[in-house]
Order: C-alpha cells, then structure tokens, then sequence
C-alpha cells in the first residue's frame, strides 16, 4: 500500500498563457489534515478541481493510494474515495435539506433491506443534528443560508463515506460560532482516518485543525510546514501573510 494516500507529481494546468500549476508536486500520508494556502488567485481551488476531476488537468499525475486517477470523471474519482466540496455550493431547488443528505448516499439507490433504511435514516438524523440542521431538515435546500449550505455540502460528503476529504473554504460565510463547531466535527471526523485537504484563508481555523501547510504561489508550493512556522518563511510572508493582512484578507 503506498504510503501516501493522495499525491500529485509534476501538475499543470494552464488557462491560456496563465500557468496556474506549473508542476505542482504534493504527497498527503494517509490520516493527515492538511491546509492548502495561498493568495487569491494561485490556483487553489483549481488545484482542487485537477484533484478531484472537475478539470483536467494539462500534464503530470494524480495518484490516490498510489494508484492514478489523472483524467478520470469525477465521479469515477468520487467512487474511488476522494470528495470535494465547493466554495460556494449549489442546492437544488426542490429538495428539502433532508433529501438532498439522502440523495449524497453511496447506497441511496440500493437500499435492499429494511434494516438498511433504519440504519440510513439513523444516519442521516445524526447528520442532521451534528450539523445544527434538524430544524431545517424540511426546508428547501436552495432557501438556506450560506453558511448553512456549506454545512449541508460537508455533511452530504461525508454520506459519501470518502477516505479523502478535499474542502474549498469550508468556513467562508459560516457564522464564527459555527466555526468552531466545524473544527470539532472534522476533527472528529479525521480522528476515524479521513484525510483531508483544506482550503481556508481563516489562519484560526488553520492551525486548529492542520499540523502540515502547503503555500502555493505563482504556479509552485512555496512552503510546506506546520502552520505556526508560516510567520517565519519570509516567502509566505511576502507572497501571502503580509500582504493579506495588511489587506485585512486573512482572517485572523
Ligand atoms: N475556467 C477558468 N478559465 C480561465 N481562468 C480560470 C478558470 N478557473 C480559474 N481561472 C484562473 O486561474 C487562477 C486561479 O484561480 P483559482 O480559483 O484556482 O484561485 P484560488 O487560489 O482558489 O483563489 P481564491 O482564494 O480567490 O478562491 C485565477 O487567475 C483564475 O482567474
């Protein structure tokens, strides 16, 4: 088995002349949390996206348990343990909140017995109350707040049952209450052997939850560390902290 849950080796992906990766290498071992950094516009989200099949990427590999998924549909990657969220995510209009956790099921469409349903249904209530979103179990998905729908994405991820969990800014628009609620869920969550990469400009967040850091900029990571060794690479520092900062962008 390979030691690395997910890695990627030489990643590009280019929009026009604009080399958003330039051979992005990264290596996750099985288990970890780790944060993926960087200002607006270095090519997180797309880093995400080459990941996990929403884009294909130019050249180079992505490689889940050793094995490569580079290319494939993303839901063939999906099938195969890797979930992304979005940043901003989408809810169909007619589904109530609960539907749409019962639709995110890997057995949805099998449910052969009725112990199969009870245990679903146990499922998707414990969801539902993890979350904070049993009072709006029958409201329709699309009415929900943002910060609401990024619970509900995560929460309908994880029906999924993923090995590796690919996050774009699971805190942007929560209420910072709710924040620390998402802390203790994913670490709760990983404490079961999810691994997780995460988008997030909330440093707080950050070094809560991640022990390892990679800073991407300008088509390459510039640093890969713990999150409290950040501050002393002047890189990130130059690419990202400082300015971001004194931008009021990374928050605190
Ligand atoms: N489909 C696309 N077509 C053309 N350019 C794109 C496309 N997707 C992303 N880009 C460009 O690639 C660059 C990286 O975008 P990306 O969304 O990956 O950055 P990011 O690091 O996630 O940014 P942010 O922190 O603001 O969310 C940006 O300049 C963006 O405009």
């Amino acid at each position: 088995m390979s030691e690395f849950i997910l890695a990627t080796r030489a990643l590009k992906k280019a929009f026009g002349a604009h080399k958003v990766l330039d051979g992005v290498d990264i290596s996750v071992p099985r288990g970890e949390v780790v944060g993926l950094l960087g200002p607006n516009g270095s090519g997180k989200s797309t880093m995400l996206n080459a990941i996990s099949g929403f884009l294909k990427p130019d050249a180079g590999e992505v490689l889940l348990s050793g094995q490569p998924v580079t290319g494939l549909e993303s839901h063939a990657i999906a099938r195969k343990g890797l979930i992304r969220t979005f940043q901003l995510p989408s809810m169909p209009h007619r589904m109530t909140v609960r539907d749409v956790l019962t639709a995110g099921s890997r057995t949805g469409a099998n449910l052969g017995s009725i112990f199969k349903r009870a245990q679903q249904e146990s499922e998707i209530e414990d969801l539902l109350v993890t979350f904070k979103l049993d009072h709006v179990a029958n409201q329709p998905a699309s009415s929900l707040s943002g910060g609401q729908k990024k619970l509900l994405s995560i929460a309908t991820a994880l029906r999924a049952q993923p090995q590796v969990l690919c996050l774009d800014e699971p805190t942007a628009g929560v209420h910072p209450k709710l924040r620390n609620d998402i802390v203790d869920i994913l670490t709760s969550i990983n404490a079961r052997g999810v691994t997780m990469v995460i988008v997030e400009h909330d440093m707080g967040f950050v070094r809560n939850l991640c022990k390892r850091c990679l800073v991407l900029d300008r088509g390459s990571i510039i640093a890969d560390c713990p999150p409290e060794k950040l501050s002393e690479d002047s890189r990130v520092v130059e690419a990202y902290l400082g300015k971001a900062i004194e931008r009021g962008g990374v928050r605190p």
